[in-house]
């Protein structure tokens, strides 16, 4: 919350603004009616202009303090809303990227987005309503008990029903406002996902299976915001109740104070209009506080987000990367992903020497990306250690590990900016002619230079206008750039034809000869070209050794490469 405490000076001043645009209008009203009656009695000549010129001042300065009003409570509201979006996001990369792996995106999505719009109404239209509905109201009951002192306590009666009726329904609202966030964040998940899946679903002709699915999530969603609807209703019309009864109470009593002559004539019409418009400031705090479920469970979900623990901690101190060996240790490592869970790797120990290159094979979920998100610092070990020459990761911080490593994944992100930006993420401060280097060594080169406006073409969100093969080369001329002397591919080649492939593999050989480097592999070529293959089985090591050693030794090896063997001999 620190963020937001710069803010308060602005919120102060939009309360303030906001109890003398209430007073303004309401005493505009009053002064209306005053004259009105003044005009009945045929009083009016006689003061017209004193009191025409306060109309106009009141007039003038409702104008300026509503605008006031508007103006802080939206800068307010505006710069709130910007800063929870930035602090949202930075707790997301905190935690990240644990969050995204165990979180539905569209969920994120939806905090992102709508749960921090309504907390913009929020502190735009309601969360000074409390400050002015008690100011106006103070200030009204007091003018209406100078006129005769049964007036208030009639006002004060209704003004507290009025308070009572939304407490009343709190718990309900906040159980409904909970509940319409929820199924809203689940609909939201099921429309992100579709929309990233939307290849898959038509591919696998799964489209009304999954509009089903969208029907069932939309039905729910409408079932809560119905229920949230209804009770809306009910306590609307219970506040209207409320404010005409009133009303009538007022007018009664005003008429008998009139009648006995405690009251001047003149003041009929002033108290029936001080009365209506007194309850207005009241009437948006309910109003708010109808809404307290949905924006208690939006500032909830939002806080839930920035006050997420990251599951690794950087508090390794600075190391002179340059100094470090690019050797890549596990010793006896073991991990799950969480308590109730088996070991997803138990006891892992190899070594990367520097320059080399190993390949963790196995058959699927038997641990290779698990080993790869602990190198990454996705998570840390339960027990045992990862080392970078002699120094455990952890002891080390996180900007020292993302130096010292270049990723390059299967699936390749690009962000919607020209080529050459995306190229040159991997070093934000490299020439256009380094850049240019970097491709020609990804072999990316050739087909930049072909697209319509070359380097400055932009790849589209996710990139959708490059294959898969030319966003790897993107991929690999990023890593390039970077430099780093640690180089983990993650089946970085699999989704190339194996010409493609071959291509690929002597680029990246020729690029990183010399450099550490990690391969998760599944590819019979990518296998054998590596120094020193780690065979894993469910978590486990079950050999480690060159291609020869292990086929003619390991079971489980043998088991994994022979199908591709065999294949490449029919091709063959
Ligand atoms: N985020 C996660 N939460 C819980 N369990 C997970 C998670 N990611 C992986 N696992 C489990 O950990 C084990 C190892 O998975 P991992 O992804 O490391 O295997 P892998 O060898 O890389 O498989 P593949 O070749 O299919 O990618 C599997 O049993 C898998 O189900």
């Amino acid at each position: 919350m620190g963020n937001l405490r710069q803010h308060y000076v602005g919120m102060v001043c939009a309360v303030v603004c906001g109890i003398f645009n209430h007073l303004f209008t309401i005493a505009v009203s009053a002064l209306c009616a005053y004259m009105v009656s003044l005009a009945l009695e045929q009083h009016l000549m006689q003061s017209w202009k004193p009191l025409f010129l306060s109309l106009g001042v009141l007039i003038l300065l409702r104008v300026i303090s509503y605008f006031a009003e508007m103006w802080f409570a939206h800068d307010v509201a505006f710069k709130v809303l910007a800063d929870l979006r930035i602090l949202l996001l930075e707790a997301v990369e905190r935690v990240s990227p644990a969050i995204l792996l165990n979180r539905r995106s569209g969920q994120l999505a939806s905090t992102l987005m709508s749960d921090v719009e309504l907390l913009e109404w929020f502190f735009a239209h309601s969360f000074g309503s409390v400050f002015v509905a008690g100011s106006v109201s103070v200030t009204l009951l007091i003018f209406l008990g100078w006129l005769h002192p049964i007036l208030p306590i009639i006002m004060l009666a209704f003004l507290a029903v009025l308070v009572i009726i939304p407490f009343l329904m709190k718990k309900k609202a906040d159980e409904q406002g909970a509940n319409v966030r929820k199924e809203l964040g689940d609909a939201n998940s099921v429309t992100v996902e579709g929309l990233q899946g939307m290849k898959e679903i038509l591919m696998l002709n799964n489209v009304e299976a999954y509009q089903d699915k969208n029907r069932r999530y939309m039905e729910k969603m409408y079932v809560s915001q119905y229920h949230y609807g209804r009770r809306l209703g009910t306590e609307g019309a219970l506040l209207q109740l409320t404010v005409g009864l009133s009303s009538l109470c007022m007018l009664g009593v005003t008429a008998v104070l009139v009648f006995k002559g405690q009251l001047a004539f003149t003041y009929y019409p002033v108290v029936m209009m001080v009365a209506g418009l007194a309850f207005n400031p009241v009437l948006e705090l309910c109003n708010t506080a109808r809404n307290f479920g949905l924006i208690f469970a939006a500032a909830s979900r939002v806080f839930q987000v920035i006050d997420a623990k990251p599951l690794v901690e950087d508090k390794g101190t600075p190391v002179d990367t340059s100094k470090l060996e690019s050797s890549v240790t596990f010793e006896q490592v073991s991990f799950r992903y969480r308590e109730e869970l088996e070991p997803a790797v138990k006891d892992i120990s190899f070594t990367v020497k520097p320059g080399q290159r190993v390949a963790l094979v196995g058959h699927s979920g038997s641990g290779k990306s698990t080993c790869v998100s602990l190198l990454l610092r996705y998570w840390d070990p339960e027990s045992g250690a990862i080392r970078i020459g002699q120094r455990d990761i952890r002891q080390m911080t996180m900007d020292n590990l993302r130096e010292l490593i270049s990723v390059v994944l299967q699936d390749v992100y690009l962000f919607n900016v020209s080529i050459k930006e995306n190229i040159r993420l991997g070093r934000v401060d490299a020439t256009d002619e380094e850049v240019e280097k970097a491709a020609k060594t990804a072999m990316a080169h050739e087909f930049i230079v072909e697209l319509p406006e070359g380097y400055d073409t932009v790849a589209g969100e996710r990139g959708l206008s490059l294959s898969g093969g030319q966003r790897q080369r993107i991929a690999i001329a990023r890593a390039i750039l970077k430099g780093s002397p640690i180089l983990v591919l993650d089946e970085a080649v699999s989704s190339l034809d194996s010409e493609n492939e071959a291509e690929i593999q002597r680029t990246i050989e020729r690029a990183y000869s010399g450099f550490t480097t990690l391969i998760v592999a599944h590819r019979i070529s990518t296998i054998m070209s590596a120094d020193l293959l780690v065979v894993l089985d469910k978590g486990c090591i079950a050999g480690i050794g060159t291609h020869e050693e292990l086929f003619n030794t390991n079971k489980i090896y043998r088991e994994l490469v022979l199908p591709q063997i065999c294949v490449k001999g029919t091709e063959g």
